[in-house]
């Protein structure tokens, strides 16, 4: 359209040479595209920069107001006295083309000045009043058509974007292992309720203790549906700082609270057509609760720092370990939201619920990790099976997959050797005489032992979030939660709150 635009400008004014000037992707200046120019010198070419200061058409960008100059040679003192060198020199090249006289006219958008359109003549006083006002009227246009352009340009570039971040959440959520290890009776139970909800388009609730595979579960629901083919957007959200979670879920606009530099795509519409995994839903707070219910019951939202009212088709799954039913009665969590969530609960057995399982996960894990050191680890001895079997996990799954992966990195040949020693302390016959304490106080225990046996390093291979089998940061949360801080005799006189590394 440009070009066309700049062909019939052409045929009505005067001009030897025309260019459009846009603002440099590494902002340094105004780079030209020339539109027309038929005994070009060669001494400007396509791509040359302008500089903002000391240039005509850098003026009518900074001014936003059109530059006529009857005979450069009138402004030659002006841009000498500019200071800037790249002026100079590109004021030289324009002399050294033959152009002497013309204008540079802003391109005015809703967004303010986006460009420049210059016409350019061989003679001195290259327009007069009356060309000047239409050409105005054609740099308007001309605005018109590198605005729709650009906001063109820009869709494809945010699609391609979205396209890679889709990507990323999908591989997100694809789990290291595609399958789900496991034939206990009550992991069958389980799985039974997975294929009974998954055609289904219900809301399900995954509960379980922490590393217990709800994970896996809410996979495995998504690619036995119908909407296996889209998109399965997962967001934890115990792990997104409180203030983040709104527009994390909800996605803003540009300029919609401080910090908000551009606009953001939330999970909702990143998972429309999908599925949405809200793991941690129990952590989500209470005024965020509100929205969410909306969303679930109306399939809509509105971005942060908008009016539009995104319409969705999302089928969400929720997955918490915590009592929901209790967090109820605290007021916590709210009772419609509950319900809404909870159209379809499936439990998900801890690990010592189902501990006939230890011996395939084992053999499983194994495997994996074997391969993937590229050791040929086949043999596991019977007295390191049966400590397996007897241990309690607390960390579930993902604490036995760790402690696995550390055993085959420690076997030097084909026995699997496996720090077991590691896993007296805490194992289920130990310290059964010990009287019974509450819920929390047994957590607390065994996060202490766990971070006393890592020196009090939390993340890393060997830290106590890795021993535990839990995510570092659901352990630094638990760790703040439960007040646990480095006492004196550990941290040589340093006492405080622990530090996550
Ligand atoms: N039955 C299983 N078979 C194979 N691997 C499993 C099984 N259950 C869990 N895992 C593995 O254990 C790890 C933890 O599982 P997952 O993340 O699904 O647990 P989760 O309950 O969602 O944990 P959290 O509550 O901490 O988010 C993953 O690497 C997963 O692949």
């Amino acid at each position: 359209m440009v070009e066309t635009l700049s062909t019939d400008l052409l045929r009505v004014t005067r001009c030897d040479y025309c260019a459009l000037l846009l603002p440099d992707a590494d902002g340094g200046g105004l780079r030209v595209t020339t539109l027309y120019n038929p005994e070009a010198r060669g001494s400007l070419s396509d791509g040359t920069i302008i500089p903002n200061d000391g240039s005509i058409c850098g003026t009518a960008f900074r001014t936003g107001k059109t530059q006529y100059f009857e005979n450069f040679e009138d402004v030659r003192y002006e841009v000498e006295r500019s200071g800037s060198s790249l002026g100079r020199r590109i004021f030289q090249r324009v002399i050294d083309e033959g152009l002497v006289s013309g204008c540079g006219l802003p391109l005015l958008s809703r967004n303010g000045v986006i460009g420049v359109l210059t016409a350019l003549n061989r003679s001195e006083k290259a327009f007069d009043v009356d060309e000047i006002t239409f050409l105005e009227q054609v740099a308007r246009q001309v605005a018109i058509a590198v605005e729709n352009a650009l906001d063109y340009e820009k869709a494809i570039r945010d699609r391609d974007k979205e396209t890679k971040q889709r990507l990323y959440l999908e591989e997100e959520i694809r789990a290291e292992f595609g399958e789900i290890v496991g034939d206990s009776p009550a992991l069958k139970t389980a799985l039974d309720l997975v294929s009974i909800v998954a055609p289904t388009d219900s809301s399900t609730l995954i509960l379980g203790e922490t590393g217990t595979g709800k994970e896996l579960i809410a996979r495995a629901i998504h690619n036995l549906s119908s909407r296996r083919e889209r998109p399965f957007v997962k967001l934890n959200c115990a792990a997104i700082p409180l203030g983040l979670l709104e527009s994390e879920l909800f996605g803003h606009e540009r300029g919609a609270f401080t910090g908000a530099i551009a606009q953001k795509t939330g999970r909702f519409e990143l998972a429309n057509k999908g599925t949405l995994f809200l793991d941690e839903v129990g952590d989500i707070p209470l005024e965020l609760q509100a929205k969410l219910l909306r969303v679930l019951q109306e399939q809509e939202f509105e971005r942060l720092g908008s009016n539009y009212t995104h319409k969705v088709d999302v089928r969400v799954i929720a997955a918490t370990h915590r009592d929901l039913t209790a967090m109820v009665k605290q007021t916590t969590f709210r009772e419609d939201l509950y319900y809404r969530l909870k159209v379809f609960p499936i439990h998900v057995p801890a690990l010592r619920q189902r501990t006939e399982d230890i011996p395939n996960l084992v053999r499983h894990f194994l495997k994996h990790y074997s391969k993937r050191m590229n050791k040929q680890i086949d043999q596991i001895p019977s007295e390191t099976m049966d400590a397996l079997v007897r241990y309690r996990w607390p960390g579930n799954v993902r604490e036995l997959q760790n402690f696995i992966e550390r055993a085959v990195i420690l076997s030097p040949h084909t026995v699997l050797r496996a720090p077991t020693a590691e896993l007296e302390p805490f194992s289920a016959h130990k310290g059964s005489n010990a009287p019974l304490t509450g819920l929390e106080e047994v957590e607390r225990d065994h996060i202490l032992r766990a971070l006393d046996a890592s020196n009090w390093v939390v993340g890393g291979r060997s830290g106590a979030a890795e021993r535990l089998g839990m995510k570092r940061t659901s352990l630094v949360y638990k760790i703040q939660k439960l007040g646990i801080s480095r006492p004196v005799s550990f941290s040589k006189g340093i006492e405080g709150p622990l530090q996550p590394e």
